[in-house]
This record gives structure tokens, sequence and C-alpha cells, in this order.
């Protein structure tokens, strides 16, 4: 048996963020390897009208959980979830789970964070910076807490384009802006974040960098390490590839582009997109993990979870991608079809956009219009544009991560290990994997019927033969027009006309000779 599994079985593991994402492959992944541990604790906090159970139940019964549903019949008497909300003091947990969670844990997983670019620098700090600490705090009164795993993200320090696996300070400590948010109002905070954040494009890589600071500085007597993903992906191989139910990372372009809504990227061709597949992430947090808690390393390390400087996927290569599984797996109800240019000059964007984007939006609500519609198209491509602006910084950029200790806990795993637990990205077919992305979006994001494609590709038919008439015509009207202008486009256009008469009268008198 693999020892990392075995390292799990028996053990009461806390995660927050268990709901999320990355969470949720996390616990399915647990209870699919080690399906003897003991017990789940998941911080959760009620939502969308649900309860605690009621999400636990929503979650256990999605398609991700389906083998674990068999191999371990009993998974739900193994997930305790216990109410909190992280953004509370002592995260409103009661004091009867306070003892439980400080008496039984043996590990933790962080997860829990807010992963919105936009949100405010209060909320942004109170959650991936302030909830990070007050855990740490409760990990300190932990007993048998065996080890400590932090999810960050490799954008924690963007700002530099080579990163290495190390804590890269701030200019201002945690505790100073932890101290400052408690008196300053909203209003200043919002006026003095351009500052704070400096060179970072937003508050989220702002507050994670803070809560690697605070772990750093606060989990020294703890068994710590930390995970730095770069763009989170579907999963890849488990347990079965393609699975995702997230809108983050770049699945927002991709829906976008499979809708016809949005053609053009703002990406240079030549740059690297290091996406890396959730269940990827997974397999190291886990290894991770495992490492920190039986080997205890004397410093905390960091490990980088990225795919770019061993398995390149550029954004050129991307597109073609796309642009071909898109046609094979076209979402329902496209706009037009799918196509993608890059470009990250200013000039060529605009024009781009104008034509590209711009244009169509107003002739289809035109068309609306004229067939006694509400226009839509405008306002939706505007907010879509709103949107992929904000993540312009990272598609437009490449950056190097260097892997050492990623690379170095791979040589210490079993052959099994590296089995069951694969983080190598070095075998990842990129274009196997954009087919099961774009499938995982359509099935599970979406949940779009997979049994209406093949009439999907006949409204793409008529789009591509309506795009073709539209185009045929649009340069006819301005042929025609040159002509009514100009002395030089008439002589061209009567030599072309003459010369296909010609061409034509030549072709049937060879014809009638041949009858
Ligand atoms: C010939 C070939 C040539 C080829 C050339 C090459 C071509 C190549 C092409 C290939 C592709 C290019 C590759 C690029 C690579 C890199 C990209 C990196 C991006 C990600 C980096 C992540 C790095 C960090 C990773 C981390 O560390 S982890 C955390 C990651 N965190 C996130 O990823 C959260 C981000 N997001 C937000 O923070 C919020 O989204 C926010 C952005 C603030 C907006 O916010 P806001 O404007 O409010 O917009 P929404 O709320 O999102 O939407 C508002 C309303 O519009 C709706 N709508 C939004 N979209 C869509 C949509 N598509 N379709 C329909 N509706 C939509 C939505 O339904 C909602 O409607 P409603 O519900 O209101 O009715
Ligand atoms: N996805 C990605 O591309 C990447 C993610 N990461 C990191 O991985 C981690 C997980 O990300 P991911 O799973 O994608 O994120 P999600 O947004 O999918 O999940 C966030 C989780 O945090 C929980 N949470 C948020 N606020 C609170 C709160 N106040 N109290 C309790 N729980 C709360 C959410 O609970 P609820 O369901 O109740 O909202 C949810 O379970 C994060 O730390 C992120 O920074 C790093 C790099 C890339």
């Amino acid at each position: 048996m693999s020892t990392i599994a075995a390292y799990y079985n028996n053990k009461s593991i806390l995660i927050t963020g268990a709901t999320g994402f990355l969470g949720k492959v996390l616990m399915e992944k647990l209870f699919r390897s080690s399906p003897d541990l003991k017990v789940i604790y998941i911080l959760v906090r009620p939502k969308s009208g649900q309860t605690l159970q009621q999400r636990v139940f929503h979650i256990l019964n999605c398609e991700l959980f389906k083998e674990v549903r068999e191999i371990c019949p009993n998974v739900q008497e193994k997930i305790r979830a216990i109410y909190a909300d992280l953004s509370q003091d002592d995260f409103a947990i009661s004091k009867e789970d306070m003892e439980e969670l400080l008496s039984c844990t043996n590990i933790i997983f962080h997860c829990a964070a807010t992963v919105r670019f936009d949100e405010p620098l209060r909320s942004a700090v109170q959650l991936n910076v302030v909830a990070t600490q007050k855990l740490l705090l409760m990990a300190g009164q932990m007993p048998k807490l065996e080890a400590f795993i932090h999810l960050s993200t490799a954008f924690s320090n963007c700002y530099r384009k080579h990163i290495d696996e190390v804590i890269y300070p701030c200019p201002v400590e945690p505790k100073k802006i932890i101290h400052s948010m408690e008196w300053l109002d909203d209003a200043i905070i919002d006026e003095i974040t351009p500052k704070l954040i400096g060179d970072r494009p937003n508050t989220y890589t702002y507050s994670k960098a803070l809560g690697e600071m605070v772990v750093q500085q606060e989990g020294e007597k703890l068994n710590i390490a930390i995970v730095r993903p770069s763009i989170v992906g579907p999963t890849w191989q488990e347990p079965f590839p393609g699975w995702i139910d997230t809108m983050n990372g770049i699945s927002k372009i991709i829906i976008a582009a499979g809708k016809g809504l949005l053609q053009l990227q703002a990406v240079e061709p030549t740059n690297v997109v290091d996406l890396i597949p959730a269940d990827t992430v997974i397999n190291l947090t886990l290894a991770v993990g495992w490492y920190t808690a039986v080997h205890r390393p004397k410093t905390m390390l960091i490990y980088h979870s990225t795919s770019g400087h061993i398995n390149p996927f550029y954004c050129k290569e991307m597109g073609l991608q796309l642009t071909a599984t898109l046609e094979k797996i076209p979402l329902e109800k496209p706009f037009r079809r799918p196509y993608t240019i890059g470009t990250t000059s200013t000039i060529s964007k605009q024009y781009w956009n104008t034509v590209s984007h711009h244009a169509y939006a107003i002739i289809y609500d035109f068309y609306l219009i004229l067939t006694g519609r509400k226009p839509r198209m405008t306002k939706l491509l505007n907010r879509i544009l709103k949107t992929i602006s904000k993540l312009e910084y990272f598609s437009s950029q490449s950056w190097e991560w260097t892997t050492y200790n990623t690379e170095m806990l791979m040589s210490q795993l079993s052959p099994e290990d590296q089995r069951v637990f694969n983080f190598d990205v070095r075998h990842l077919n990129w274009s196997q994997y954009m087919e099961n992305y774009v499938l995982g979006i359509k099935k599970y994001l979406l949940k779009e019927d997979m049994a209406g494609i093949p009439e999907v590709k006949q409204h793409l038919r008529r789009l591509r033969n309506i795009y073709y008439f539209f185009n045929t015509t649009l340069f006819l009207i301005a042929c025609r027009l040159l002509i009514a202008r100009s002395q030089m486009a008439r002589n061209v256009w009567f030599f072309i006309v003459s010369f296909c008469y010609k061409f034509l009268s030549y072709f049937r008198a060879s014809r009638m000779l041949k009858a």
C-alpha cells in the first residue's frame, strides 16, 4: 500500500474551504485513497439558504464523489461539518465543537480564502490574513497536531518575474495592516489600497502574500508548509478527467470564447499559460502533508505547483486547441463561431475590439430590435469585457517559478506513492487536457446536455453561412462605394469583370467543343 495513503488512515483531519473547488477535490482524494481515516472536520457556513447538512449532502452527491460513495458507503458519517464563519471572531465556533477540534485534530489543510480580485482590502485581509492568524493560534493549542498545510498562490509575488520557493516580505508588516484595518474607515482604506498593494495587481495577491508572512512569523513552533498553485484547471486524471465546478481561473475566458462572445484575448501568443490540474495540486498537497508530519523539516518549506518550467503550454497553442475543441464540443446557444485572436498591442486590441466585438454586438442588438425583442448583447459584452480586463494582468505576462522543493519531495516518494499521488505534469498532454477542460465546463459547470451537440453543430454551420454571406455583402458594398468615387477603382473593377467574363466564355466554349 502507498505510504502516504496509509499515513492518513486513522487520522482526524481539519479542512477549511472544503466547500470550494480545491477543498472538494481534496476531500474526495482523501476518502478514495485512505477510506479508513477517522474523521474529516470541515468548517462550513450556511449559504444560499442551505443548512450545513444540506451543503454536505449536496457535495457528497455530486458526480465527483461517485467512486467514493462506492468505496466508502459510510462517507457521510466520517464528515463532521462544524458551523464556522472565518470572517468572525473565534470563527463563531461553539465551545463544544472548539474543544473537540483542539483535542482531536492531527492535520490541518487551510484552503479557505476569498479569491476575488476586486475584494475590498478590509474583507481580503479579514479572510486571507486575520483568519489564517487565528487558525494558527488554534493550531498552537492542538496537542495532537502533526502538520499544518497552508494553500497560497504562485501569484502572491507576481510583481516579480522569477519566483523562488521563499517568502518575499511585504514592505508593511501584516500586524500593522491588521491593526490599521481595525480603526480606519472604509473610505480611507479604499484610498490607501493602491499604495499598499504597490506593484501587485489586486487585493487578492496582496492579502495572500501577507497571509504567507503571517504563516512564517506565527507558525514558527508548528510543523508547517505552504503550497503555491498557479492557475488551477479541472482534474487531469482523478477521479476522472475534466471535473470542474468553478468559474474562476480561465474558465470564464473559455466560456465567453465558446459562446462566440469573445474573440480577442489580451495575450502574447508566445507567452506560457501556467495551468495546473486540480488533482495534481491536491496530490502534491497530500504528499506535503505526509512529508511535513513524518520528516518534520527544520524550516518551513514552500512548494510550487506549476507546469510552465517542465511542460510549457503556449498561448498560441492554447488558442488553436481551444478553437478546434470548441468546434468539436460546442457550447449551447453560441452567438458566433468560436475563434481566438491574441495580441497585447493597444492599437491592435482597440481595432479588434471595435471590429470583432462591439460592431457585432450593435448589429445583433439592431436585429433584436427589428424582430421586436429587447436589445441585450451590448450590455452583456460590456460586462464580459469588464470582467476579462481584470484578468488581463495575468494573461498578458509570463512568470518563471522554481520547483526545487517540489522536485525534492518527488524524489522522496516510493514508486507506489509517485503513482498514487502523482504530481508530475511532464506527461500531461495539453491537447487532450483542453478537450477534457471544455467537456468538463459543458457537463459539470454549465450542466448542458451532451445529446444536444449535433444540433449545436448544425447551428454553427448556419452561423458560418451567415458569416460568409455577411462578409461578402460587406465586401461588395465597399467595392460599389469605391467604384462610385474613384476612376482607378472603376478601371480595376471593369478589368476584373471583363477578365471573369472572358474566362467564363472560354470555359463554356471548351466544354461545348468537348461535347
Ligand atoms: C491563431 C491562434 C492565435 C492564438 C493566439 C492566442 C490566443 C489565446 C487564447 C487562449 C486563452 C487565453 C489564456 C489566458 C491565460 C491567462 C488568464 C489568466 C486568468 C486567471 C488568472 C488567475 C491567476 C490567479 C490564480 C489564483 O491564485 S486563485 C484565484 C483565482 N481567482 C479567480 O480566478 C477569480 C477571478 N475573478 C474575479 O475576481 C472576478 O470574477 C472579477 C475578475 C473581479 C470580475 O468580477 P465581476 O466584474 O463582478 O464579474 P463576475 O462577478 O465574475 O461576473 C459578472 C457577471 O457577468 C457574467 N459573466 C462573466 N463571465 C461570463 C461569461 N464568460 N459568459 C457569460 N457570462 C459571464 C457572470 O455570470 C455575472 O453575471 P451575474 O451572475 O451577475 O448575473
Ligand atoms: N482556484 C485557483 O485557481 C487557485 C486557488 N488557490 C488557492 O487555493 C485555495 C482554494 O481555492 P478555491 O478552492 O479555488 O477557492 P473557492 O473560492 O472555490 O473556495 C473558497 C472556500 O473558502 C470558503 N470561505 C470563504 N469565506 C469563508 C468564510 N468567511 N467562512 C468560512 N469559509 C469561507 C468558501 O466557503 P463557501 O462555500 O461558504 O463560500 C469555500 O469553501 C485558496 O486559498 C486559493 O487562494 C491558489 C491558486 C489558484
